[in-house]
């Protein structure tokens, strides 16, 4: 194996088979210690329709079940965060009733993003691309998601694990900016494997990946964007072999956007120097 790909590999944590049962309990298990940890009061997550955060909502929810029988008192609100009418509403909708969540919320982002365009067009004189436009829809669903955890104590919980995290494949302080994160060191085959056995519907767990930002390019998929499929990605964070054109890309991915996978650059950093 490469051996940029070893050290990528145990950053990543990502394990080249799982057991799904182990994986569903030790990170359950993982949600109830935090929050016990932390005093807060329960989770708090963005559902958009799509594998990820089907699944990390699922375990947040079943999380809140195990502390319940335990006697301790806990919510879980899983919100909608539409920008407008979001074009695949029923997935979100199936989504929604598969995670099943104590508390849910719907909260439209799109008031917030046409406001941050308009300063943004007053200001610079120019109207806001639709790719910068797309991270602040990521940013504005992360402001949403800590207001609603600041009136409820809540933690709010991130989607990112080693497939996106990789390639830094998410927006710096938007979709990346959480408390914890339930499916760090798991790829993306195994997140849908995950969902399969927690019994989600098939469409659930076949749905495209796409992080649908773009006004002008709905449901884009997140592998025509990358120039990568998951499969992929996967294999070469489970240790497989993938041809050098493959395993350079990734590679390279993962070393420009190492600011993103670590706390802002200080003084003190050196893992940014030559
Ligand atoms: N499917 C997903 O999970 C998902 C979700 C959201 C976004 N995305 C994709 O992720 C990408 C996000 O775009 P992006 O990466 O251009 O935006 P970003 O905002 O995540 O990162 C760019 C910003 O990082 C900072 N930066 C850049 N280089 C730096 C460096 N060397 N050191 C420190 N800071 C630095 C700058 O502030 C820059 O504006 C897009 O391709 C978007 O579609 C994917
Ligand atoms: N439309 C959405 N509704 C609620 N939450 C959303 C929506 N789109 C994205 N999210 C949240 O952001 C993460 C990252 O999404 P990617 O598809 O990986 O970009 C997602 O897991 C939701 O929590
Ligand atoms: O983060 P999600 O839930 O939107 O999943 P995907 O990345 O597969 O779109
Ligand atoms: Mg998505």
């Amino acid at each position: 194996m490469r051996e940029l790909q070893q050290q990528i590999i145990a950053e990543m944590g990502v394990k080249p088979t799982i057991d799904p049962a182990a994986e569903v309990d030790a990170r359950v298990q993982f949600l109830c210690d935090y929050l016990s940890a932390s005093h807060t009061a329960g989770f708090v997550l963005g559902i958009s329709g799509g594998i990820d955060s089907t699944l990390a909502g699922r375990l947040c929810q079943l999380a809140v079940d195990r502390l319940t029988r335990q006697g301790v008192e806990a919510d879980f609100v899983a919100v909608r965060l539409p920008h407008r009418v979001q074009t695949d509403e029923d997935d979100a909708a199936a989504a929604m009733a598969f995670v099943a969540a104590k508390t849910d919320w719907t909260f439209n982002i799109a008031g917030g993003v046409a406001g941050v365009a308009e300063e943004f067009e007053k200001t610079t004189g120019r109207p806001i691309s639709d790719f910068n436009q797309g991270n602040v829809k990521a940013r504005m669903r992360m402001l949403a998601q800590y207001a609603l955890a600041g009136e409820r104590n809540l933690l709010v919980v991130g989607t990112d694990h080693g497939a996106e995290s990789v390639v830094g494949f998410f927006t710096k302080f938007g979709d990346g900016g959480a408390d914890i994160l339930p499916l760090f060191g798991l790829n993306k085959r195994q997140n849908r494997q995950l969902l399969q056995h927690l019994g989600a519907e098939e469409r659930l767990w076949t749905k495209v990946p796409t992080a649908d930002l773009l006004d002008g390019k709905p449901l884009q998929t997140d592998e025509s964007e990358l120039g990568l499929s998951y499969d992929q990605i996967d294999d070469y964070l489970e240790g497989r072999e993938v041809p050098d054109d493959i395993a350079g890309s990734i590679e390279q991915k993962y070393l420009r956007t190492r600011h993103k996978r670590t706390t802002p650059v200080t003084i003190l950093d050196t893992w940014w120097r030559p």
